[in-house]
């Protein structure tokens, strides 16, 4: 499948989504690279807004509803290495729910844009 929806489809459209989100908040909420950042985090907020966003990101059907991505860090002096830490907890997450690799790169590589925007340190 080449068609737009095709990320959203691997992901497996907005049940996949959902259902790998979740693992991805607890395993960026346990990282020690990057836990404390969430200390004070609304958990299942969090992830009903990734999902909402990753639907939409993929080609699916959705409408983000939460914060543009510059004010919902901005304050955060958040550094790459922190952003690549919780890109590679995505992977971790996203092979966890055996999504094919040729998707994960497609997803990552529309997440590669927001990396100038969240990093301010
Ligand atoms: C591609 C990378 C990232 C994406 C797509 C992303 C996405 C999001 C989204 C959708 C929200 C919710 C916005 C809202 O409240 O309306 C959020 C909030 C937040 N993000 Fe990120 N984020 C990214 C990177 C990071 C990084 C690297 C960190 C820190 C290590 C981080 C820390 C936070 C924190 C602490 C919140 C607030 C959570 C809360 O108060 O409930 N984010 N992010």
């Amino acid at each position: 499948d080449s068609g737009a929806d095709a990320v959203y489809q691997g992901l497996g459209q907005k049940a996949g989504i959902a259902s790998f989100m979740q693992d991805f908040v607890s395993i960026i909420t346990t990282d020690d690279r990057i836990s404390a950042a969430f200390a004070n985090a609304d958990k299942e907020r969090l992830g009903f807004l990734l999902t909402e966003q990753f639907c939409e990101l993929s080609g699916g059907p959705c409408k983000y509803s939460g914060k543009d991505m510059n004010s919902a860090h901005e304050g955060m002096n958040i550094s790459n290495t922190q952003f690549n830490a919780l890109a590679e907890d995505l992977q971790i997450a996203m092979d966890k729910h055996d999504i094919p690799s040729s998707i994960q790169n497609k997803l990552i590589a529309k997440l590669a844009p927001m990396q100038r925007v969240v990093v301010t340190k």
